[in-house]
């Protein structure tokens, strides 16, 4: 493998990315999960792909691929899971509510990119969250914020769900929390049961959502179910 050095300097987090969540809704890490620096592990990948790419009969002097090992590598590490670096969890800004809005509020239809922890393969679809305020609202892009830091792991979405509203009831300071996930998964559209037209929905209805059919229903109406 090129270039790969275990024993590089390591970046500065100690502690697991998902240690504020309960311990069965973290995302399975080793303990030395940061003990490589972002460029240390997009070496070290991009040499574990070139040797699957030369083991599936690939010609890596070839233009067009000779860079494609670098590049998976770092769309791995940069991109679909940047959400395993914890220091790209965003940061929940909070207002005092002063309009005394005290309705739900719901960030319906925010792109959800994910990606199977089973196959490796998309997970593309669409997060729905609502809360009840109580004396603070949110800036409403860290809603989006937050599903797109923990959607960018290798995932499954039953966690995933659990993550985003675990992560909101904390932030919000409030059990009334929902979060409603529907998805695609390219690993049942494109291989095994190749099936292109079922899809997957996840729910999590905390406090009030839990206990209040009517507001389910509205939240649900809402959002177009
Ligand atoms: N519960 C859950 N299952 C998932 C998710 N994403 C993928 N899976 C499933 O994970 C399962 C893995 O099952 P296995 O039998 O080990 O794998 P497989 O032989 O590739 O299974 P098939 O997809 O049926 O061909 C499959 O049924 C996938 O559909 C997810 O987000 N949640
Ligand atoms: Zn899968």
């Amino acid at each position: 493998m090129d270039n790969f050095n275990p024993t590089e300097p390591v970046s500065s987090h100690s502690a697991g990315p998902d240690t504020h969540l309960a311990p069965e809704l973290r995302t399975p890490l080793r303990d030395d999960a940061f003990a490589l620096t972002d460029e240390t592990k997009i070496d070290a990948i991009a040499g574990h792909f070139r040797e699957i790419m030369h083991l599936l009969g690939l010609d890596l002097t070839d233009d067009s691929l000779k860079g494609t090992p670098h590049r998976v590598a770092k769309m791995y590490v940069q991109e679909w899971f940047r959400g395993l670096n914890p220091e790209h969890r965003p940061e929940v800004r909070l207002f005092e509510n002063r309009y005394t809005y005290q309705q739900m509020l719901v960030e319906r239809d925010i792109t959800v990119f994910s990606c199977c922890e089973h196959h490796f393969v998309p997970i593309i679809g669409k997060a729905h969250v609502a809360y009840l305020p109580g004396e603070h609202v949110v800036g409403l892009s860290k809603l989006n914020r937050v599903v797109q830091y923990y959607a960018r792991r290798p995932q499954v979405q039953e966690r995933l769900t659990r993550q985003i509203a675990e992560e909101l009831k904390n932030a919000l300071h409030t059990e009334d929390v929902a979060v409603l996930i529907e998805a695609d998964h390219l690993c049942v559209m494109s291989r095994g049961v190749n099936d292109t037209s079922s899809g997957t929905l996840t729910a999590e209805y905390g406090g009030a959502f839990g206990q209040d059919a009517q507001l389910r229903q509205e939240f649900l109406r809402l959002i177009g179910k």
